[in-house]
């Protein structure tokens, strides 16, 4: 299947500016482009980045076989006219998923079974009522990205009379938005993951609270 990554190359992640610089943000926003570009590949599915500017894939460190897989368009349309641009135009077209760079948690196993329902719709919904992955069939449908997405897409699809199946998947809903989030990469990220050995560089640990778990971060004399 073919994936669209859409990503935000200059000042993303700007949600969580309150805990990292703008170099952090810059490195983190692309450590886990890089998990998510590598559970795509490992899925069996060939993804695009579409970048809103210039992006090497090669600074993303991505092993050989990943790095021949991974291709990147440049467009700096807002981000529902550039997805929108890339999906399938009529029936004759193969189905395009669009997964959101930015969910760290994404397996391939979690995506293996998105990209199985390609007729209609299927979407992964955020936990805040985004969308964080989707996967088109039907030629009429358009994405209308920002607020209460996912909702919106229930309703295109109707207009548009196609059958919207939702994946009820933690690993897809997790999206790293705000600085809360930032304790589901350090919980739930895999060993090997570029995201959470990055926010443990930059010096953020688990923290137990009283309520939920939280994230702290050390200052650089007191880490190890
Ligand atoms: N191509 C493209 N991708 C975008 C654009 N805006 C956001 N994205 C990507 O879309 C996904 C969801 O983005 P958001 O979480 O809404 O925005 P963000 O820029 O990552 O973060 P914030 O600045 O905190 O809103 C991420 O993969 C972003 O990199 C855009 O204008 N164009
Ligand atoms: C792109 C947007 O992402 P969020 O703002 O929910 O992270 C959405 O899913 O509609």
């Amino acid at each position: 299947m073919h994936v669209v990554v859409p990503f935000a190359a200059t000042d993303p992640k700007t949600r969580l500016a309150s805990v990292l610089t703008s170099t952090e943000r810059s490195t983190f926003a692309r450590a886990m482009l890089a998990d998510v570009l590598t559970a795509i590949v490992e899925a069996d599915a060939e993804p695009t980045v579409v970048s809103t500017a210039p992006l090497d894939p090669a600074a993303l460190s991505l092993e050989g076989r990943l790095l021949d897989a991974v291709s990147v368009a440049v467009d700096d349309r807002p981000l529902t006219e550039a997805v929108n641009a890339r999906l399938p135009a009529d029936h004759d077209e193969a189905a395009t998923a669009v997964v959101m760079a930015d969910l760290a948690l994404a397996t391939p196993e979690a995506l293996e079974r998105l990209f199985s329902h390609d007729t209609g719709v299927a979407i992964a919904p955020g936990r805040s009522g985004g969308t964080n992955a989707v996967v088109v069939s039907h030629p009429d449908f358009r994405v209308d990205y920002h607020g209460a997405s996912y909702l919106d897409h229930c309703e295109i699809a109707r207009d548009v009379d196609t059958h919207l199946e939702t994946i009820d998947s933690f690993r897809l809903s997790t999206d790293i938005d705000e600085p809360e989030d930032l304790a589901e990469v350090l919980v739930h990220g895999a060993d090997t993951d570029r995201a959470p050995a990055c926010l443990r560089e930059f010096g953020f640990a688990l923290e137990t609270r009283d309520g939920r778990v939280g994230v702290a971060r050390l200052e650089e004399s007191t880490r190890e």
